[in-house]
Parts: C-alpha cells; sequence; structure tokens
C-alpha cells in the first residue's frame, strides 16, 4: 500500500484519517491543500510529512511558473516558506524543504519548466533513498533482537509514515522475515488512535502477529508478561540524541529503564537536527483540544474541559539504548554534531 506517488503532476496519497476503515487516496495539485493534509494528518509521520513537503514544493513551483519567470523563484520561496510550517516537530519536513530550496539556488536563471523537472527529481530521490533507508535500518535493528523477541511499539512509524517499509516497524518487518518476532505489542496511542487504527493494520496485512494495548497498560505489560526490546520512531533527534517522538514515548522509556528493557529508537539521518543542541531546543507542537476530549471523534469529556495536547514529548538520551539509522547503530554517549554523514538543515 502506497503512502504517497507522484503521477503526471499530481500528488497521490493515502489518507490516513479514514484508516483502517478506508481507503481513499486524496489527488493534490495545490501546495495549500497539502499543507492542509499535513495539520490534518492526512499524511504524517517524520519522513512522510518530508516527502509530502518537498512534492509540495513542487506544486508550489508549477503554479509560480504559470506567472511567467519574472518573480518565479521568489515566488517558490514563499510558498516553501509556508510549507515548511505546516507541522513544527518533525524536522523532516524543514530539511526537505531546504533540499528542494537547494535545488531552487542550483538552478538559478534557467527556464521555470526546467526548474520544476530538478524539483521532481529531487522529490523523487527524497523519497527513494528514505524507502532504501528503511531497510538498512531494519537490518540494522533486527540483529539487534533475540529469536522469540517481543517487542513493544508506539505510535505508527511503519511504511505509513514513511515512504515504504517504516522505521521501527521496518525493524520490526526484518526481524520477522529472520523469523524473530514472537509478538508485537502495539500501544493505542492516544489521542489520535495512530498505534489502533494504523500499527495494527500494517502489521496485520503483513501477517505479523500484534496485540493492541492501551498506553496505560504499557508498564503491566513489561512487569507481568516481559518484553525483548522497546521500539519507536522519531520527529527530531538533537545532537545529544534527546528524542522527540509522540506523546507517551517518555514515559515509555521510563518504563523500560525501570525494567531494564531494551529502548531503542529507528529514525534516518534526515530526522537528526543537528542545530539542535539537546531537547530543550526542538519545538513541541500543541493540537487542538477536542482531540483530547474525545475518544475517535465522540466527545467524553465535559463541554469546556480545559486541556494540555502537546503531540510529541522529549526523551532524555540518557534512557535511549541504541539509535538505530540507515548507517547504523549508534551507542551513547551521542554526539551527531560531528557526524559527517547528518545532512545540516538549512
Ligand atoms: C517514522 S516517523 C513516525 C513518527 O511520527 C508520528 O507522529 P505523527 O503521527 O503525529 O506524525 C510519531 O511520532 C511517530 O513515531
Amino acid at each position: 500500500m502506497e503512502t504517497l506517488r507522484w503521477e503526471n503532476g499530481t500528488l497521490y496519497f493515502l489518507d490516513q484519517t479514514l484508516l483502517p476503515h478506508e481507503t481513499r487516496y486524496l489527488s493534490l495539485t495545490d501546495y495549500r491543500a497539502v499543507i492542509e493534509a499535513i495539520k490534518r494528518l492526512a499524511v504524517r509521520g517524520a519522513p512522510a510529512i518530508g516527502a509530502a513537503g518537498a512534492y509540495a514544493v513542487v506544486l508550489a513551483a508549477v503554479a509560480a511558473a504559470r506567472e511567467g519567470r519574472e518573480g518565479f523563484a521568489a515566488r517558490v520561496r514563499a510558498a516553501a516558506a509556508e510549507i515548511a510550517q505546516a507541522r513544527p516537530t518533525a524536522v523532516n519536513l524543514r530539511w526537505a524543504v531546504a533540499r528542494q530550496l537547494r535545488v531552487l539556488d542550483i538552478a538559478a536563471g534557467e527556464e521555470p519548466e526546467k526548474v520544476v523537472a530538478r524539483l521532481v527529481a529531487e522529490a523523487a530521490r527524497i523519497c527513494a533513498a528514505d524507502a532504501a533507508a528503511n531497510r538498512a535500518m531494519g537490518a540494522y535493528g533486527a540483529a539487534l533482537l533475540p529469536p522469540g523477541a517481543r517487542v513493544l511499539t508506539h505510535c505508527n512509524a511503519g511504511a505509513l509514515a514513511t515512504c515504504g517499509y517504516g522505521t521501527a516497524l521496518g525493524v520490526v518487518r526484518a526481524a520477522h522475515a529472520a523469523g524473530k518476532i514472537k509478538m508485537v505489542y502495539a500501544d493505542e496511542t492516544r489521542p489520535l488512535l495512530q498505534g489502533a487504527r494504523l500499527t495494527v493494520f500494517e502489521l496485520q496485512q503483513d501477517g505479523i502477529p500484534v496485540t493492541l494495548i492501551t498506553d496505560g497498560m504499557a508498564g503491566y505489560l513489561m512487569a507481568k508478561k516481559g518484553i525483548d526490546a522497546v521500539i519507536v520512531g522519531a520527529d527530531r533527534i538533537a545532537a545529544n540524541g534527546d528524542v522527540a517522538n509522540k506523546i507517551g514515548t517518555y514515559s515509555l522509556a521510563v518504563l523500560a529503564r525501570h525494567h531494564g528493557v531494551p529502548f531503542y529508537v529507528a529514525a534516518p539521518l534526515s530526522t537528526i537536527d543537528a542545530a539542535a543542541s539537546d531537547g530543550s531546543a526542538i519545538p513541541i507542537e500543541e493540537r487542538d483540544a477536542a482531540e483530547v476530549t474525545s475518544f475517535a471523534g465522540v466527545a467524553v469529556a465535559p463541554p469546556g474541559t480545559r486541556v494540555w495536547n502537546p503531540a510529541f514529548d522529549v526523551t532524555p538520551a540518557d534512557l535511549v539504548s541504541a539509535i538505530i539509522t540507515e548507517k547504523g547503530v549508534f551507542y551513547p554517549p551521542y554526539n551527531f554534531k560531528d557526524n559527517q554523514e547528518v545532512l545540516p538543515i538549512g
């Protein structure tokens, strides 16, 4: 199942707000519609958001080209600035937009149609590299798991969150292919239920054993049944290894440390923000109260309930057993500032 596809000037992607009960592809030709789709999590997951952002810049360039050569680059830059702000935490969005702006710089002075073609090629490279990175990450991560592994994951860091195969679920897929997975426990992941709706859906589609739990069950699961590893994705990793990921990740890391369970983060280098010295520099998106006062869209809390709804939290690097990337596994103490592989973002 493809998360997103570019075809004849149109960006198609699965509307993830409708999964698992409805499979519907959106077809977008306006970059502003892509921004809205990112904001409402129709497309979501750090690498997938980056890829969508890269194609949104293409759509902006197509529109800018229609207005002629004069002021073309300025119009694309203005749109790119809007696109980069669609969601603040996943650094992949800013990173992908920065990659497209670099193409714009390189192509300065070329006919707009040629620039558009270059931007399409760069967006395709971003997607292909992401899918390849996930398979490399999967192999590195699978090697860390014991035979008969019972794994706990949070939110959805699967194919739906990327350009294919997944990050945390990429490790699960590779380990399953090696016959190493006994069970995957998936946190439902309130408030938007990416675990219940998307991770369970993906793993069932692939015939990988999965058990759904509520977020509050994670500690008792470790105490009662035993877990061999917690594996999660990431939205932004600071230079010191602090990890921003879906809200509830930090709690899992504390529980894992208490129970002596390895806590692994699987993420491509495009999720590392070397300019953020530590987690305090990572912007945490706060979302609408209605997401918390309702369950699957049905109001549960009294009207007017006061809410705090951070969509992410930050796990300190000292609780992260290893960071699995396409370039290998990193162990503490983390220092990505000096890692030449880490891609700088504009
Ligand atoms: C492979 S990155 C997935 C990452 O993104 C999710 O957030 P959201 O669903 O709000 O886009 C979550 O933090 C996942 O770990």
